[in-house]
């Protein structure tokens, strides 16, 4: 090569690279114009920008100045339009911020929610073949094949894989053999970061084990670090039993007869005599616990007993799901169907709930159905085998190179290893079991790291295990629930998709990797194994974060008596507009007889409705009995009532080769999973978007092995409506709110995305960062805050601390508390990373939101929380 001459690498989102010499003296307008002449991505795509570490190259720099040292290459991203949003970087080369020590203040806050994720990512390591393959971030970019292959694509190459164990199934002690760069590299594993576990704590048999064995097999291997931090030992039931009740047909008891049910546990038995005699019953007990019989034998009795009997089942089962929005909304709908009832067939129907056990479970169910009495039966009587709980907390390691300054840092392992791992010793010792996550990426990750570690302990099992999640088409879910319960599969990594009523036959046990939101829904999910009174296994895993380390030191918070409220608020004005709607268009309302079921508004909502032309009364009528007709445009009312708040604008992801749909993604998520050059998981596999079709909601993929993951970077406003009211000052609040500080109200959401990292999995740091022009997606939702005094922003400054970085943090560590005291989970809500570009001030504020589109009612639950917790309570709680 000539001394001035310089060969730069230049590497595509698809990881195909070239190789460019240039004059050093040419600019990086030059090596572009090479680029279209020569590279096919920049043939096929001429509009494009370069990337050299995460920095965008000026058009004019020299070639020759550019600071590329030994396996640096050049990342060229194109783009399709010029966006109007400003991307950070760009906004920054610009110089358009303009209080520069605010944006850096805020940025810090971003930088802190950043290091949130990474923390959070931070567990997330290489999978052994990828670390061995990257031990050297220098020496791997060097090698373009490495960085990542697709599966059929025209090169055809397979993947680079590491020597396997013996065939005996026994890796061979301390080392594994790995392939860098085509040479053999021997390793040992329990070095690595600290997140692999050494070959000799991890058993290679196929012994098959009981519950009780697997306990005692994992303080010997697995968990002989100390991650056994209790094992509560829940004992086996007896059956309760009584004799068939007398007052049952002759028909009934042959018919319980010939299904092998010759007597009836205590609690059923007490359910059906109190419906049948028309009270009004709530069956808080065990999952499996034969609750169905409670509500089919009555209504079957009933039938038998009288040809011109009918039954309407609206029996409400799994009642503690019906909280927030669409609690409100099945609230109201009770209440339209008990006024039908009573006012045009004079009948008072009797009802019967089912739920999970939570804290107040009459008390919620009377305010759900608007009844004045219900009876709780929660003394179960049906048998159930004896249950080992693990709590298992990740071990703590110290790494040498984990923070900025060199010095060690004590960190945990990672619970997704962890987790994986024992998932990979339930399948291998013949227990069936199902690895709760509590999201999807999760899941997906859980089983590509347990298919590595069965690849090296037991392969014939590699296939059978399997993801379980929301997103999967119907008729990929259905394969896997009959592959499951047929014995195929021998276990899957689930979100809480699987929590409820799917039946999948027998397992064995559950693993839970992090506190999935609620104490009901961790024992819902636990739940899920053991049916029939056979033993079971749950093992709890660990997040570094504070609501599982509290649970992890106080275990007996979890063991003893519920903790959560189920609640339901049947009085948003907003839903019972809706509502009245769909009742006046069902029958025409009245308030002297309809005050009953809908509440004290109804006058004040009915004269709403009318300004709004969708009701109309006679008004020279007395104002208490006259009748309100629906004169509304729509034909049926009821149809446009979306009482789950669920999306119906989606995503979808084909995979181009096969052109196959994979999955189909809400609208309000999608761009966190699929943009141009994301990776995306989809059983395990990893996939690189290659085009993301804005106008057909359509992402292209196709399969890869690629050593790194993807993460947006984004911010997100919260714009809280009501004028005036949202921005009040402290000291006003006070004089109008009672016994708090803190406000809730509507409010629009609007993230942005301005681009994204690529992280090598292998060391978990950031490759390159790329830019992003994906509109920004807005929603309406509800918000709770609490503003801060400004006597303490001054007291922060004054100590020269970080200020919006404090905030965002303890915004963080309220949301860790929140599903303590509510039923949902940390993923329902979101607190503001304000983007400090935005024009508008923001306010210094703690502020959580609702996460679904049309919010799910937990903020202004958690404003009714703070009025109970007087004054600053939201930070109290
Ligand atoms: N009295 C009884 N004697 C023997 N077996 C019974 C009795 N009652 C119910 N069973 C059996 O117990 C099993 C579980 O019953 P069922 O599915 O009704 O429970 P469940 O409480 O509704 O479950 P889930 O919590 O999943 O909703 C069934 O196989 C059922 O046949």
């Amino acid at each position: 090569m000539a001394q001035e001459d310089r060969e730069v690498q230049v590497r595509a989102l698809d990881g195909r690279s070239t190789a460019v010499r240039l004059a050093a003296g040419a600019s990086v307008r030059d090596l572009k114009a090479a680029l279209r002449s020569s590279f096919a991505p920049a043939q096929v795509s001429p509009s494009f920008h370069l990337f050299l570490k995460g920095a965008k190259l000026r058009l004019d720099a020299q070639i020759g100045s550019l600071d590329i040292g030994e396996g640096d290459f050049i990342v060229l991203v194109p783009f399709t339009k010029a966006s109007q949003q400003c991307s950070s970087t760009r906004m920054q080369s610009q110089n358009q911020c303009v209080n520069t020590s605010k944006a850096l203040e805020a940025s810090a806050a971003a930088d802190s929610a950043w290091k949130d994720i990474m923390d959070d990512l931070s567990s997330i390591p290489s999978s052994p073949q990828s670390d061995a393959a990257y031990k050297d971030f220098s020496t791997s970019v060097s090698c373009p094949d490495d960085f990542m292959t697709f599966h059929g694509s025209s090169n055809g190459s397979s993947r680079k894989r590491r020597k396997t164990c013996k065939e005996d199934g026994n890796v061979p002690p301390e080392t594994l053999s790995s392939t860098v760069n085509g040479t053999s590299e021997k390793r040992n594993m329990s070095k690595k970061n600290g997140v692999f576990k050494s070959p000799a704590s991890s058993c290679h048999c196929m012994q098959p084990l009981e519950p009780a064995e697997m306990v005692e097999h994992l303080k010997q291997g697995l968990g002989k670090e100390g991650q056994i931090v209790h094992v509560e030992e829940i004992p086996s039931r007896e059956a309760s039993f009584v004799e068939l009740p007398c007052h049952l047909s002759e028909a009934m008891r042959q018919a319980l007869n010939s299904i092998g049910i010759s007597r009836l546990y205590s609690h059923q038995s007490q359910a059906i005599e109190s419906s049948i005699s028309g009270k009004h019953v709530v069956i808080a007990t065990s999952t499996s616990s034969g609750k169905s019989l409670c509500y089919n034998i009555p209504v079957l009795e009933s039938l038998s007993g009288d040809s011109m009997a009918c039954a309407l089942y609206i029996v409400i089962d799994e009642a503690h799901s019906y909280k927030g929005a669409f609690g409100c909304h099945t609230a109201l709908i009770i209440r339209r169907l008990k006024r039908i009832c009573s006012n045009v067939y004079g009948c008072h129907p009797t009802f019967m709930f089912c739920t999970a056990t939570s804290a107040n479970p009459r008390e919620h169910v009377m305010e759900l159905a608007n009844l004045d009495d219900v009876e709780l039966i929660q003394n179960d009587g049906s048998p159930c085998g004896s249950k080992y709980f693990l709590m298992w907390n990740p071990p703590l390691h110290t790494e040498k190179e984990g923070s900025s300054k060199g010095s060690p840092v004590t960190r945990r392992s990672s619970p997704i290893v962890e987790v994986s791992y024992l998932f990979s010793e339930m399948v291998r010792h013949g227990l069936r079991c199902i690895a709760f996550c509590k999201t999807r990426k999760l899941c997906e990750l859980v089983l590509a790291y347990t298919r590595e570690i069965l690849q090296e302990t037991a392969k014939e099992l590699v296939d059978s295990i399997s993801v379980y999640r929301a997103g999967y088409i119907a008729e990929d879910r259905r394969k896997i629930e009959a592959d499951l319960f047929g014995g195929k599969l021998l276990g899957v990594a689930a979100t809480n998709a699987l929590e409820l009523g799917i039946d999948v036959g027998h397992i064995d046990a559950t693993l839970h990797l992090g506190f999935p939101g609620s104490i009901a829904s961790l024992w819902q999910q636990a739940g899920r194994s053991g049916r029939r009174a056979k033993q079971s296994l749950a093992i709890y895993v660990a997040f570094e974060g504070p609501l599982d380390q509290y649970f992890m030191k106080l275990p007996h918070k979890l063991f003893g008596k519920p903790i959560e409220h189920c609640q339901v608020d049947s009085h948003n004005p907003k839903v019972l507009e809706q509502h009245l709607s769909c009742a006046a268009y069902e029958h025409p309302l009245c308030l002297q007889y309809d005050e009953h079921y809908f509440g004290s508004s109804l006058d004040s909502v009915m004269t709403i409705l009318k300004g709004k032309g969708y009701l109309i009364n006679n008004p020279s009528e007395p104002f208490s009995s006259s009748m309100w007709n629906y004169i509304g445009p729509e034909k049926s009312p009821s149809q446009t009532v979306s009482i789950r708040a669920i999306e119906h604008d989606k995503y979808k992801v084909i995979d181009r080769l096969s052109n196959r749909l994979l999955e189909e993604i809400e609208e309000s998520k999608a761009f966190f999973q699929v943009y141009d050059g994301a990776v995306y998981m989809h059983q395990g596999a990893n996939y690189l978007v290659e085009e993301l079709d804005l106008s057909s909601r359509t992402a292209f993929c196709r399969k890869a092995d690629l050593k790194y993951y993807t993460k947006t970077r984004d911010y997100t406003d919260i714009n809280v409506l009501g004028g005036e009211f949202a921005y009040l000052p402290t000291s006003t609040c006070k004089t109008n709110c009672v016994k708090t500080t803190a406000l809730a109200n509507d409010c629009k959401v609007t993230t942005k995305w301005f681009g994204f990292y690529r992280i090598w999995k292998a060391s978990n740091k950031i490759s390159d960062s790329i830019e992003l022009n994906l509109p920004p997606y807005s929603f309406n939702s509800q918000a709770v805050w609490v503003r801060i005094p400004h006597s303490v922003k001054l007291t922060v400054e004054e100590r020269k601390l970080q200020f919006r970085g404090g905030s965002h943090a303890a915004s963080h560590a309220l949301l860790n508390v929140v599903p303590l005291h509510r039923m949902c989970s940390a993923s329902d809500i979101g607190t503001e990373c304000a983007n400090p570009h935005e024009t508008r001030g923001i306010p210094d504020r703690i502020l959580l939101y609702d996460r679904h589109p049309g919010g799910i009612g937990i903020a202004p639950q958690l404003h009714e929380c703070c009025r109970l917790s007087k004054l600053y309570p939201i930070a109290d709680m």
